[in-house]
């Protein structure tokens, strides 16, 4: 059995800019890897069925990420080996931090690698896109600036940093904040880097905000902490997160979420724990 972790991200900040004729959008964000972990174990097999021994309830098996990601993967590459899929989650679904993008994205590394099937970096970045706009910076490897719908990627060196991260109890459709009437997507684009992080905001705050109160409470919340550098909503939620310069400082107001609510601490990271695998 071979074992891989698939880490959430933040988006530091989320400017919608405009949008494609297709509807989707075009965006502004930084993303930021976390150490905090889906974890992905996969056993070859040689008569090229696609099994997950761990379906996640009411995600069929056909819809998961990491079986489109594995099917993708055999039907570009024309390989005959199939693959057992055990997968241990951890992010919280539907809570903005790519948990499902960032399995896609493990699972087509790790069986390029484990199938041997050779596709360049460049390829599986293409393969990524067609799952979803937030797979290519999983495969990517940095944290990154990114443009376009989430595919045109930067690297970007961000400062050591701790995150509270907040789990509101609820699941946000991503399509719904989308296609909302009240969505804004007319932030003026900002040059790429060099810029600050700290200067921008989530336009899909807003919007989840008022549809769902409990995020907008536990974004309020974290607003009244101290030693904050940054409070905002990732992606389209539900999570919101509080960033600190310290380990000490997250940990203070890690201590002080009340029993009414669920989060965890995490620290943000350079690179992929992958990096040094994806060439
Ligand atoms: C909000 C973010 O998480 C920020 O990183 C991503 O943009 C969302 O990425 P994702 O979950 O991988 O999104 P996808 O699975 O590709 O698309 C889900 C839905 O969101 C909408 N969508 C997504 C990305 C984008 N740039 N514009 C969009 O309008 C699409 O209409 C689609 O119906
Ligand atoms: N392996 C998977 N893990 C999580 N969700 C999956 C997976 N496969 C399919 N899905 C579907 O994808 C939906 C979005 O899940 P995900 O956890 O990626 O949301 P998210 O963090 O809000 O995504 P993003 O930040 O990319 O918008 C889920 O509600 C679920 O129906």
């Amino acid at each position: 059995m071979h074992t891989f972790s698939a880490p959430a991200k933040l988006n530091l900040f989320l400017h919608v800019v405009g949008r494609r004729q297709d509807g989707y959008h075009l965006l502004q964000t930084v993303f930021r890897f976390i150490d905090f972990s889906d974890q992905l174990s996969f056993a070859l097999r040689s008569d090229g069925l696609i099994k997950l021994h761990t379906p996640i309830v009411g995600v069929p098996e056909e819809k998961d990420l990491c079986v489109r990601a594995a099917k993708l993967l055999q039907q570009k590459t024309a390989t005959m080996q199939g693959i057992d899929i055990f997968l241990q989650k951890q992010i919280p679904m539907g809570g903005g931090l790519g948990g499902g993008s960032s399995d896609a994205a493990t699972t087509l590394l790790a069986l390029n690698h484990l199938w041997k099937t050779n596709l360049s970096k460049q390829q599986l970045l293409e393969l990524g896109l067609q799952l979803g706009a937030d797979v290519p910076v999983f495969i990517f490897g940095e944290n990154a600036f990114a443009e376009g719908i989430g595919e045109k990627l930067t690297g970007i060196k961000l400062p050591p940093a701790w995150y509270v991260v907040l789990i509101p109890p609820v699941q946000v459709s991503t399509a719904e904040i989308f296609t909302s009437k009240e969505l804004t997507r007319n932030t003026i684009p900002i040059k790429i880097p060099p810029f600050s992080v700290w200067q921008g905001h989530n336009d899909l705050e807003r919007v989840v905000c008022r549809l769902y109160p409990e995020v907008a409470r536990c974004l309020e919340w974290l607003k009244q902490q101290e030693n904050t550098t940054i409070t905002a909503m990732s992606g389209s939620g539900a999570c919101v997160f509080a960033e600190f310069a310290s380990e000490a400082a997250a940990q203070a107001v890690f201590e002080c979420i009340s029993d009414s609510m669920t989060g965890f601490m995490a620290r943000g990271l350079d690179y992929h724990p992958w990096q040094q695998t994806i060439k």
